[in-house]
């Protein structure tokens, strides 16, 4: 989705394609994340930024951020790449940064292991110095006295509104958090470059699931109202399938459960509570949807019942 100038003024970054910042939450990975990112230091400067980007492409036209390995490595990233990762461990490598800035290329600097939040938005200066005002910042958590990184989401989230960037959240080759990271308004997710499709999907679905609930989006186009959409659509199937669920076992647990032991008092009460959380929609055009929902739900309950399912 390509992005307007007054969206880009508030802060998104277009990675290629892929508008960061605006709209929906993105996920930056491996296969079947929305980008995908190689580290040349992975390889210790033994592959060139030209054959890692060809080999993520082959078959695959999205986006490609690169991390160099070192300067050597920066012309080849500026033909090749969609953008470059400064990352944790050389954030405050500024002779690199400010080389990796006056590429022009869209820069993700992730939070050094012991940086403090001035330390990671100087960076973010630093850039800017050399020209380059597309930055996204990522928090890639801390080293502490407990096992692995801790991540800081308040961080994170201070990180957003002090510096009006976007922010991403390293996961890792673990997606557990992904949803606790967009809940606290990151406005995508780093996995590793080879994490599973599988960690990408589950890292999508949970920022599509929670993106809906908790992140503000204002479509400017078709397309982008009817993703918007389609991502809240996701969150619904996810709570209607679980309110039949709850709803089935009301049937189980009452003395008369189905359509017999209908309660349409209480089916009144909760449609006036949800119309205090739906004020626009209000209660005379939430009764019908309700009703559909409820008696989809006896419907099931019923047939579960006949054939012998609980
Ligand atoms: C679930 C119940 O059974 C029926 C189904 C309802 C529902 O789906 O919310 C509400 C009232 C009843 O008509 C219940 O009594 O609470």
């Amino acid at each position: 989705m390509s992005l307007s100038t007054a969206e880009l003024e508030r802060g998104a970054v277009n990675l290629g394609t892929l508008a960061v910042g605006a709209g929906p939450a993105v996920v930056i990975g491996g296969p079947g994340a929305d980008a995908r990112w190689v580290s040349l230091r992975d390889h210790h400067g033994r592959v060139g930024a030209a054959g890692a980007v060809a080999a993520v492409r082959a078959g695959w036209p999205g986006p490609v951020l690169v991390e160099p390995f070192s300067a050597g490595d920066l012309a080849e990233i500026a033909e090749h790449a969609d953008g470059v990762v400064v990352g944790a461990a050389w954030m405050q490598d500024f002779q690199l940064v400010r080389a990796v800035a006056r590429l022009g290329l869209p820069v993700l600097v992730q939070r050094g292991p012991a940086a403090t939040l001035e330390e990671w938005l100087a960076i973010a200066d630093y850039c800017v110095a050399e020209g380059n005002d597309r930055i996204l910042l990522c928090e890639s958590g801390s080293r502490t006295h407990l096992a692995g990184v801790t991540l800081d989401l308040a961080l994170m989230r201070a990180a957003r509104s002090r510096s009006g960037r976007p922010v991403l959240v390293d996961l890792g080759e673990d997606p557990t958090l992904a949803g606790a990271a967009i809940a606290a308004g990151a406005d995508g997710l780093l996995l590793a470059p080879d994490a599973t499709e599988q960690t990408a999907l589950a890292a999508q679905e949970a920022a599509k699931v929670v993106g809906a609930l908790t992140r503000p989006e204002a479509p400017g186009s078709v397309l982008a109202a009817r993703g918007a959409i389609d991502r809240v659509d996701a969150a619904l199937a996810v709570l209607l399938e679980r309110r039949a669920e709850l709803a089935g076992t009301v049937q189980r647990l009452k003395p008369v459960g189905g359509f017999a032991g209908r309660d349409m008092d209480r089916e009144r009460r909760l449609v006036a509570e949800m119309a205090r959380r739906a004020p626009a929609l209000g209660e005379a055009r939430l009764a019908p949807i309700m009703n559909a929902v409820i008696e989809a739900g006896l419907h099931l309950a019923e047939e579960r019942r006949a054939s012998g399912q609980a």
